[in-house]
């Protein structure tokens, strides 16, 4: 946000006083507040960027000193809960557009950002009926800080992403667990000698549990939807296999193999972070 200058001024706050030490040490806003009512107090954007199972009880802090036509948004990785826990805080004549940017790492804390974060990156957003200035505005602000920003419905969002982002972590998350259990996972030889595709498991699996528990809590209905799905595919294989069922297993892979190569060919492989691109238009000086 400061460097593309997207703010007047960023007030900041975090409930970890050694995160907010850390933030002011590092320079990480222009402000670190003592409060979360303090940082929204006067601002024209308030951005949540807690756990989702925060969520509303920091919009029930920040309510009382919201500015009337402020704009709150959020970057949590569920959006339906999000929207239920934080739109009935709020009052009226503020609006509540959530927001999730599709870009992140396995760490945490204040020290784990960095500027070109949310670059070539997707960010959606649910408008959540607020007016199309509102919209416009932090639409602006995400093409600000290099991201593409596409609309969609909170249900739609929870779907996509159950599929996309939180079963998968699931999987790291079980996989690593099963290593573990085989007591084998902090053996020198198999960390030595461990693929690529289980150190990139471990990687995902090194995220912070406090988010991820909030993530599955919260969009259960759709997590539960795919990893139903998931597991019916899995005992297909694994009967496949035990079977000796060579031509299902090739015809599975070769299936799974076109998609990868259509998406390259799409050219919409985003999964590497675009450093080079620019910031593009600018949302205004307003203070977040
Ligand atoms: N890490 C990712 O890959 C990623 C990507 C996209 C979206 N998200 C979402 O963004 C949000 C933040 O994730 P992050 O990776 O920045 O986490 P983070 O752990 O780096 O930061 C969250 C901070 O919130 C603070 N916090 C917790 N409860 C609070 C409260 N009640 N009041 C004030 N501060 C509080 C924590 O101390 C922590 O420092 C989450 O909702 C997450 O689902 C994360
Ligand atoms: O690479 C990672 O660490 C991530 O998994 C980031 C990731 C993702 O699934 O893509 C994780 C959660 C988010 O809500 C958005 C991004």
């Amino acid at each position: 946000i400061r460097q593309a200058g997207l703010a007047g001024e960023v007030a900041g706050y975090d409930i970890d006083a050694g995160h907010r030490e850390t933030a002011r040490e590092i320079g990480l806003c222009d402000v670190i507040c003592d409060s979360a009512a303090e940082a929204a107090q006067g601002a024209d954007l308030v951005m949540l960027c807690v756990p989702v199972g925060a969520m509303g009880a920091v919009a029930e802090d920040i309510a009382p000193v919201l500015k009337p036509g402020a704009t709150v948004s959020d970057t949590g990785s569920v959006k339906r809960a999000v929207i239920d826990a934080v739109v009935p805080a709020l009052p009226d004549g503020v609006h509540f557009i959530a927001g999730h940017p599709l870009a992140g790492t396995e760490q945490s804390g204040p020290r784990a950002g960095f500027a070109a974060l949310f670059s070539g990156r997707w960010c959606i957003l649910v408008p959540n009926g607020a007016p199309q200035a509102a919209q416009d505005r932090l639409a602006a602000f995400w093409t600000g800080m290099g991201a593409h920003v596409d609309w969609m419905d909170a249900d739609h969002h929870d779907l996509v992403l159950a599929v996309t982002s939180h079963t998968p972590h699931l999987i790291a998350y079980t996989m690593v667990g099963v290593a573990d259990d085989l007591g084998r996972v902090t053996d020198s030889e198999v960390v030595k000698y461990s693929a690529a595709g289980f150190r990139d498991f471990t990687r995902i699996a090194a995220s912070d549990p406090t988010m991820w528990r909030d993530v599955f809590l919260s969009n259960k209905e759709a997590t539960l939807e795919i990893l139903g799905r998931f597991t019916e595919e899995l005992f297909a294989l694994q009967r496949a296999i035990r079977t000796g069922d060579g031509q299902q297993l090739h015809d599975y892979f070769t299936r799974t193999r076109a998609i990868r190569r259509g998406i390259i060919e799409a050219g919409q492989d985003t999964a590497a972070p675009d450093f080079g691109r620019g910031g593009g238009t600018k949302a205004g000086g307003g203070n977040a």
